[in-house]
């Protein structure tokens, strides 16, 4: 399959030319402008039982670090929100900037984030990922939104295993990681119906974007900069702007789980 990146050559720009729904009617991210944002009164609350979750690894894919779960068993499930029936998550990820004023993909008002987590359900009415993954009801990535302030702990543990993972490729023993310690206070939500946004950006995915923001230090923003693109013994080139710029809403709603 063709490669794709963040650079000038096959970055977001470029994807288009070998993925040609980068034009399609249902991309992501966007910028969120809240006061176009529609209460939903129907909207469930969402629920996120993560308690019995098996991380399994932590790996550097060339263009994020993601954390992998044993998805065989309902052992971390989103159900409620905007979706019905149960998706069951298989990892997470994140997408960062160059420096603190950029990084996330979803917007809201104009303002970037310096990092956004995206933590990845399928759902079980699918035989796996695999099956679900293309299909319109296929995905829901829940967005959690990283804002500089105070050390993170929580995330700290994600953070110390980067030596072992720096270059493309490298993939390292991540358990018993409870991705709960990673979610805000508050669970409320905006969610409309997009795609992944990297390739091949399927159309699959009902976003939950998560409006309260985590904590994270500049200095653990330095720390995910110090990842690589690249596989070791290449040039190295410092993974960074990771992310896709927000796409035409195209008529789309965006609703809110609160008031
Ligand atoms: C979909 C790709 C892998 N990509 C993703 O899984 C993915 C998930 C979430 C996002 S985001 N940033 O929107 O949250 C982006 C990409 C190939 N792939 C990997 C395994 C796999 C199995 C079957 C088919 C294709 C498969
Ligand atoms: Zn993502």
């Amino acid at each position: 399959s063709h490669s794709w990146g963040y650079g000038t050559n096959d970055g977001p720009a470029k994807w288009a030319d070998h993925f040609p729904v980068a034009n399609g009617p249902r991309q992501s991210p966007i910028n969120i402008v809240s006061s176009q944002a529609q209460f939903d009164s129907s909207l469930k609350p969402l629920k996120l039982q993560y308690d019995a979750s098996t991380s399994k690894d932590i790996l550097n894919n060339g263009h994020s670090f993601q954390v992998n779960f044993l998805d065989e068993k309902d052992n971390a499930i989103l159900t409620g929100g905007p979706v019905t029936g149960t998706y069951r998550l298989k990892q997470f990820h994140c997408h960062w900037g160059a420096s603190d004023d950029k990084g996330s993909e979803h917007t809201v008002d104009g303002v970037k984030y310096p990092c956004e987590l995206h933590l990845v359900h399928w759902n079980t009415k699918y035989e796996n990922f695999g099956e679900a993954v293309s299909k319109p009801d296929g995905l829901a990535v829940v967005g959690v939104f990283l804002k500089i302030g105070s050390a993170n702990p929580r995330l700290q543990k994600v953070l110390d295993t980067f030596d072992a993972i720096k270059a493309k490729g490298q993939q390292t023993t991540f358990l018993n990681f409870d991705p709960k310690n990673l979610l805000p206070a508050s669970l409320n939500f905006w969610t409309y119906e997009g795609s992944l946004t990297t390739p091949p950006l399927y159309e699959s995915v009902t976003w939950i974007v998560l409006r309260d923001p985590i904590s994270v230090s500049s200095a653990q923003m330095a720390k995910f900069r110090s990842l690589l693109f690249s596989l070791e013994g290449e040039q190295p080139c410092r993974m960074c702007d990771n992310y896709r710029p927000p796409q035409p809403l195209k008529g789309r709603k965006v609703r809110s789980s609160f008031k």
